[in-house]
């Protein structure tokens, strides 16, 4: 037995791919789940959906091949409560994107609680994350608080709902990257704080215990026999593994839904002026590796919107050659703030705006903004982490995610932040990095170094574009950004 399963529940699919002895996917299988959207700025997922496509998945991707260990990576920060003694969740999953929490959150800062929480969980006041998802719930949903109070009833992010459900109930249990991502966890001292808990009146009995990125999980008889879950890891935190970002200054970004890019920082947390996110990029043998983070909620979910919502693509990949043949002399802008706007910005109530329409403008311009988009808001983040932490930063940036795919995309990536981009061959590094760790665990992978070692390149983007011109095109961007905000 020496192949290994990486489920990759995402936000809008799960996906499980079957990798063999040398690391290389063999065979995936995918399914999309629904959204739903019941009120503006709300969005759910049903639980059961995402627990039926996971468990379809596997079993289709190891097919008859007999899986050695598991690896999970998923969404962060979406929120599921349960009851302990059924495993039926009290209510659907609220999404990381979901802004329903936005008033608990400005109330919180209103009361100059913002700092503390900063402090012990490196992230900021703002919906995006666990923490306000559960109060809500259990401040919402019928006999949900005193059922908590009570001890019947458990709370995870995705990967802790898998895990129980994969082992019956039998263990309730989290990795320190997807904990980092509740605000409810100080980083530096690893353990659950209390006085956040007690800020939102959630009872500590509902929190999972905290495990090393490559650990054990337990045991799920889903394929058959009993197979040893080994890995788990926040999906960010799974392609900053996959990418092999392990020196600090190394740093990467992923394109699906959203665009998230982290910089490691070593066994130091580095504390952002400019509004990033400290976070765990992982923990092995009880060492743990920071991370500064910059969170944009919608980059490829731009994208689906030219499909879905103007239909004026069929897929995803007539983007590109769209974009490219757009009018050079026209320069529309799309701030796409559709759930208002995450790193730098943070602003939960601004929606999104398009800029510098002319009679000419057309689906070609509209596509071309929309990519356009997503490499400003890289630079935005590139920016704050250069402000962070000086020259450091504007290092190479290791892209992957279904966007990534995008030549016209990376192109301008590397134009609009004057940083070259590496695309590698493995653009599925999310699951691969989290197949390593179960794979390294159950002692079939090489370790840190053998791992890296097997990085591979499959084309570098240089910068194209002169500085002027980059100048003058971010700076039409700053000004976009600055007329689609809530609060200039
Ligand atoms: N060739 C392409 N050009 C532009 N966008 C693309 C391309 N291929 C995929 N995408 C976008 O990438 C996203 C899918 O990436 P994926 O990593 O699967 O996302 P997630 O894990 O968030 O579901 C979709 O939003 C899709 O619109
Ligand atoms: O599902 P993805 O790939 O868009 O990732 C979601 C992130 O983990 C949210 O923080």
């Amino acid at each position: 037995m020496t192949h290994i399963l990486a489920i990759d529940q995402g936000t809008t699919s799960s996906r499980a791919i079957l990798f063999d002895r040398d690391m290389q996917p063999v065979r995936s299988a995918q399914q999309e789940f629904r959204q739903h959207y019941p009120a503006s700025g709300w969005v759910e997922h049903d639980p059961e959906e995402i627990w039926q496509t996971v468990r379809d998945t596997c079993r289709d991707a190891a097919g008859e091949i007999r899986v050695a260990a598991i690896g999970i990576t998923n969404q962060r920060e979406t929120t599921l409560v349960w009851d302990r003694a059924t495993g039926k969740p009290v209510c659907n999953a609220i999404v990381w994107q979901d802004r329903r929490t936005a008033e608990i959150c400005a109330r919180l800062k209103a009361d100059g609680h913002e700092a503390l929480v900063t402090e012990r969980t490196g992230l900021l006041l703002d919906p995006y994350f666990s923490a306000t998802k559960l109060a809500w719930i259990l401040d919402k949903m019928d006999g949900a608080r005193a059922r908590a109070e009570a001890g019947e009833l458990a709370f995870g992010t995705v990967d802790t709902f898998l895990i129980w459900r994969l082992t019956g109930g039998a263990r309730h249990v989290t990795d320190a990257t997807n904990a980092a991502r509740t605000m409810l966890y100080d980083i530096k001292s690893g353990a659950w704080d209390e006085d956040i808990c007690d800020l939102l009146n959630i009872p500590m009995s509902l929190l999972p215990e905290v495990l090393d990125c490559a650990a054990d999980y337990g045991t799920t008889d889903l394929l058959g026999g009993q197979v040893p879950i080994m890995g788990v890891a926040g999906d960010q935190q799974a392609a900053t593994i996959g990418q092999a970002c392990f020196t600090p200054g190394m740093m990467k970004s992923t394109y699906g839904t959203g665009c998230f890019a982290l910089l490691n920082t070593g066994d130091e947390p580095v504390a952002s002026s400019n509004r990033l996110l400290t976070t765990i990029a992982y923990q092995f043998g009880g060492k743990t590796t920071y991370a500064l983070e910059g969170s944009i909620f919608i980059a490829g979910a731009a994208v689906q919107w030219l499909r879905d919502g103007l239909g004026i693509i069929n897929d995803a990949a007539q983007t590109g050659e769209l974009a490219a043949s757009a009018d050079p002399e026209q320069e529309v802008i799309l701030v796409p703030a559709f759930t208002g706007l995450g790193a730098p910005y943070w602003d939960a109530d601004c929606r999104g705006a398009v800029f510098g329409l002319t009679r000419g403008s057309g689906p070609k311009e509209f596509a071309r903004a929309a990519l356009e988009s997503v490499g400003f808001q890289t630079r935005d983040l590139l920016d704050a982490m250069q402000a962070d932490m000086g020259v450091q930063a504007k290092t190479v940036l290791r892209v992957d995610g279904g966007m990534a795919a995008s030549d016209w995309t990376m192109q301008f990536l590397a134009d609009i932040t004057g940083a070259p981009v590496d695309r590698p061959t493995v653009l599925e590094t999310t699951a691969l990095g989290a197949a390593w760790l179960a794979g390294m665990q159950a002692g079939i992978y090489p370790d840190q170094n053998g791992f890296a070692q097997r990085w591979a390149l499959d084309k570098r983007f240089e910068v194209g574009m002169n500085a002027a011109t980059r100048d003058r095109r971010y700076a039409a961007w700053q000004d976009a950004v600055g007329r689609t905000l809530s609060r200039p």
